[in-house]
């Protein structure tokens, strides 16, 4: 059988202080607990950008004004392959929060670790991490 394929777009919500916006999954979601960039599938017809978009005003309630393309990688997971767009987000209206009854906390990028986040996330955790802010 062929592995399961699917798109995702999320965002890294970085404030003036140099600080990211990360929710935590919830119980019940694959990586329950982890630690992420909000974001989530693209959906048929859509651009990673318009997915993105999407996503962000669904799931922390903020409306994006822009998205730098910040990553695009393919990760396999044991039963799926996703092939990710993180976006670098700097500009958006509104305060976010965890619409969908998640957690949501500002951290320093030089304070991220990657044990928190999905395996995926490894090399962007790191990047973000030693880079000067
Ligand atoms: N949003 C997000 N997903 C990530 C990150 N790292 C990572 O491995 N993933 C994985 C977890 C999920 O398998 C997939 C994202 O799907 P999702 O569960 O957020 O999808 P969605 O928001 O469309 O949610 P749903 O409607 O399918 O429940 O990507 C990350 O930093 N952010
Ligand atoms: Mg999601």
């Amino acid at each position: 059988m062929t592995k399961k394929q699917i798109q995702v777009a999320a965002g890294i919500i970085r404030n003036e202080f140099g600080q990211i916006y990360l929710t935590q999954r919830l119980e019940g979601q694959d990586f329950a607990q982890s630690l992420e960039f909000p974001g989530g599938k693209i959906e048929t017809d859509e651009t990673p950008e318009q997915a993105l978009k999407r996503e962000l005003e669904e799931e922390i309630g903020i409306v994006t004004l822009s998205a730098l393309p910040y990553d695009h990688f393919h990760f396999e997971y044991p039963t799926k392959t996703i092939e990710f767009f993180f976006y670098l987000v700097e500009e958006w209206i509104g305060e976010p929060f965890g619409r969908e009854g998640q957690e949501g906390f500002w951290i320093h990028q030089s304070e991220l670790e990657e044990g928190q986040f999905p395996p995926a996330n490894a090399n962007i955790v790191n990047r973000l991490k030693h880079e000067i802010y």
